[in-house]
C-alpha cells in the first residue's frame, strides 16, 4: 500500500507517547495497527502497560503481541488512547468509522485523558465530508432511521459486506453518509444524535488532543488540547 510507510512512521511516533504503567486505549485500523505493533515490541522489551481494545480485531492483535488487556468498564479512566482517523480538519475535528469501529472507539477515546490521532498526510483536510460519514444505527426498522438521516440531506447508504449488511461489533448497522461537505460538524453530529435509531456518529468533535501526521518521510505533530 502506497501510504503504509507514512502510517508506519506516524504510528511508531505515536507509540513513543506511551509511558510505563499507563492504561492505553488501542485503536482500530491499518494506521493504529502500526502503533499497536510498536507498543507490542516495547512490551516485549519490558514496557509495563495495560490496553483496552476498541474492536474485536484489535483485541486479537493485542493478544498476539502479548499486550495485557482490560475491559473498559473495569478501569476508572485511561491515560491515553491512540487511534487512526479517516479525515482530520484544521481544528482537529475528525471523521472516524471507516472500519466500522466508531462506537467503541468513541467510548474508549472519551475515557482517555489524552487522545492521540494518527494519520498519513492524505487524511488531512480543510473541510470534513469528502470521506462518507459513518453513522451506526440499530438494525430494527433501519430504513426508517436512514430516511430521517436522508431528510437531513446526508445521503445515507447502507454499508454492505459480501452482499449482506455490515454488522458492527455491537450488532448494529452502519450507513455511510455522502455529505461531500460538512460545513458545521458539531451541529450535524447533534442533529444526527437526536434521531431515534442512531446509536453514534463518526464525527469526533473536540476529542483529539494531538494529531501525528506523516508523509512517509517526516512527521508533524499538531496539538489541539
Ligand atoms: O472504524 C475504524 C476507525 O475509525 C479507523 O481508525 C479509521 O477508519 C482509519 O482507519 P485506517 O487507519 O485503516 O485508514
Amino acid at each position: 500500500m502506497a501510504n503504509d510507510a507514512a502510517k508506519k512512521l506516524a504510528g511508531e511516533h505515536a507509540a513513543t507517547y506511551v509511558e510505563d504503567g499507563m492504561m492505553v486505549g488501542l485503536g482500530t485500523g491499518s494506521t493504529a495497527f502500526f502503533a499497536i505493533q510498536a507498543l507490542g515490541e516495547r512490551v516485549a522489551n519490558g514496557l509495563n502497560i495495560q490496553g483496552v481494545a476498541t474492536s474485536k480485531d484489535t483485541e486479537v492483535l493485542a493478544q498476539k503481541l502479548h499486550i495485557p488487556l482490560l475491559a473498559l468498564e473495569d478501569v476508572p479512566y485511561l491515560d491515553m488512547a491512540l487511534d487512526g482517523a479517516d479525515e482530520v480538519d484544521e481544528q482537529g475535528q475528525l471523521i472516524k468509522g471507516g472500519g466500522g469501529a466508531l462506537l467503541r472507539e468513541k467510548l474508549v477515546a472519551s475515557a482517555a485523558k489524552k487522545f492521540i490521532v494518527i494519520v498519513d498526510a492524505s487524511k488531512e483536510v480543510k473541510q470534513l465530508g469528502a470521506f462518507p460519514l459513518p453513522v451506526e444505527i440499530v438494525p430494527f426498522a433501519w430504513e426508517k432511521t436512514a430516511q430521517k438521516i436522508a431528510d437531513l440531506d446526508c445521503h445515507p447508504v447502507q454499508r454492505q459486506r459480501a452482499g449482506k449488511p455490515f454488522i458492527t461489533d455491537n450488532g448494529n448497522y452502519i450507513v455511510d453518509c455522502h455529505c461531500e461537505k460538512i460545513e458545521h460538524p458539531a451541529e450535524l453530529h447533534q442533529q444526527l444524535k437526536l434521531l431515534t435509531g442512531v446509536v453514534e456518529t463518526g464525527l469526533f468533535i473536540d476529542m483529539a488532543s494531538v494529531c501525528v501526521t506523516s508523509d512517509g518521510q517526516t512527521t508533524r505533530v499538531r496539538d489541539f488540547a
